[in-house]
């Protein structure tokens, strides 16, 4: 049978067009039902829907009278302030693998359990036999949050134990991902720059002696070289990605796919779906995106009313991606500060001095500043609207040599800690599984014969 491309078209076109208006529902219905939108309340607190001991996000202070004002934002791993986890490991290599360590175990290791832990993660950095070719550069992918997500589904195959949903499994599975991801992100870039771009494929196997951020760089260049800053300020970057609570979308969806007892690989694969969306972990690359943006629309970036008049087109949706959102801008639960944003603007300006590129972090700093002001005003905002973790990452990373395709990803191989040790969390506190209510408001209808329609 010969489609005919242009009926088919319009066939397309008109189903389109049901889907547009049969879904859609009375907005002053949710105010009627009181509908916790975004499972948030009226003044925007989330609902809340579980406890954990895992990290302690906090965006305001509550006053000796009980008032909750905004405030700089604090973020706790396991109780520690991740501020002073950063400063203290300065000199340290395996910054991210000790807070894996501290996430899932509760506690910071002592030299012997660091030392032991890393050795264990080292052991599972490498894939089953074959897999960068079978299963990697098959159907290759223009997004690598995809060709991840396709990887983990896959690992599943090649799991002698997959289903198994004790405890002592989860770990197994959970520890074999955390030192898998950065192989799985990087083997899908260079496969993508060759069957999509037509570089040189090289394939550069991890060093079971190197941390996992030394093992990425040197994994992604060819050459195999990287510098000790370069290493350690992706260390940081690692350690400030790997947890935000129970509440964030892709650690929530852990929690909600993980209390229907589905497997590891399930989960993390949803997850990661999660996680590549614009407005969580995709906001880094479009901060960078809306940044080219900018810089090709306005030239003078001094000339502030010029960059407000823009921003605010943005926010009309008629600039940039049309969405209507600032990128890298607010947050659910920070108003005055995003406490990782504070720390990767400062090595943001470090690395901006060292390479000459000043005038753009000014021009990060000069955004940040107007934006949060321009939300505010737009959306009639009381609470004060700051940069997140998103902002200033992605310009970091292009300092670093590391490239658009791998921002989410890396945001990913960081947020697997959080993810592990939340589901772990799930499955040894609760049998319930997440089922909230939606509430129907459509109507009953007789049903019609077909040719009675
Ligand atoms: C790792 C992370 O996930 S960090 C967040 C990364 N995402 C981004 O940077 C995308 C841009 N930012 C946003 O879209 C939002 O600030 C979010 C998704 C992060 C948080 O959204 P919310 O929890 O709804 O924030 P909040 O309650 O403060 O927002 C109030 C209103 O201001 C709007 N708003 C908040 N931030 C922005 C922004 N950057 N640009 C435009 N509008 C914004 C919200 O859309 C919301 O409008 P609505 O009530 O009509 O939906
Ligand atoms: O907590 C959130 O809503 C978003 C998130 O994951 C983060 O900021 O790291």
């Amino acid at each position: 049978m010969t489609v005919d491309r242009d009926n088919m078209e319009e066939k397309l076109n008109e189903l389109v067009e049901f889907s547009r208006t049969s879904g859609k529902i009375d907005m002053k219905l949710y105010t009627e039902y009181d509908v916790k939108r975004g499972l948030r309340d009226s003044a925007g607190k989330g609902v809340l829907t579980g406890l954990t001991e895992i990290s302690d996000v906090i965006g305001f202070e509550v006053t000796e009278q009980g008032e909750k004002i905004p405030a700089n934002g604090k973020l706790y791993y396991q109780g520690y302030d991740v501020s002073e986890l950063v400063r203290g490991f300065r000199n340290r290599r395996f910054g991210f693998e000790e807070i894996t360590y501290l996430l899932l175990f509760g506690e910071l290791p002592q030299k012997h359990q660091l030392d032991d832990f890393v050795e264990i993660l080292g052991s599972f950095r490498e894939l089953p036999e074959a897999f960068t070719r079978d299963v990697i550069m098959k159907a290759p992918s223009t997004n690598m949050m995809n060709s991840m997500q396709k990887c983990v589904l896959t690992l599943y195959s090649y799991d002698k134990n997959p289903e198994d949903t004790s405890i002592q499994n989860i770990l197994r599975q959970s520890l074999s991902m955390v030192a898998k991801m950065p192989l799985l992100a990087v083997y899908s870039y260079h496969t993508y720059r060759h069957c999509f771009q037509g570089h040189n494929l090289v394939i550069r196997n991890p060093k079971p002696e190197l941390s996992l951020a030394e093992n990425l760089l040197q994994m992604l260049h060819p050459d195999g070289k990287y510098t000790e800053l370069e290493a350690k300020v992706l260390d940081v970057a690692l350690v400030l990605h790997a947890e935000h609570g129970g509440g964030n979308n892709s650690t929530f969806t852990t929690h909600v796919v993980s209390s229907s007892g589905t497997d590891t690989y399930s989960a993390v694969a949803a997850s990661l779906g999660s996680l590549k969306g614009p407005k969580h972990g995709g906001a880094n690359l479009k901060v960078q995106e809306m940044f080219e943006d900018i810089k090709l629309h306005v030239t003078d970036w001094e000339d502030e009313e010029k960059l407000r008049n823009y921003l605010n087109l943005i926010l009309d949706k008629q600039a940039f991606d049309h969405a209507g959102l600032i990128y890298g801008m607010g947050h659910a639960v920070y108003t005055e500060s995003d406490p990782r944003a504070v720390i990767l603007k400062e090595y943001a300006q470090k690395l901006s001095e060292e390479k000459n590129l000043e005038k753009e972090y000014t021009l990060y700093t000069t955004v940040e500043r107007i934006a949060g002001e321009c939300i505010a005003r737009k959306r009639r905002l009381l609470k004060p609207v700051c940069a997140n973790v998103d902002f200033f990452s992605g310009f970091v990373y292009t300092m670093l040599g590391l490239p658009k395709e791998l921002y989410t990803p890396l945001f990913a191989i960081a947020r697997i800690s959080g993810w592990s040790a939340h589901r772990i969390e799930e499955l040894v506190n609760s049998s319930k599984i997440i089922r909230p209510a939606y509430k129907y408001v459509g109507h009953h209808k007789k049903y019609a014969e077909l040719e009675e329609r």
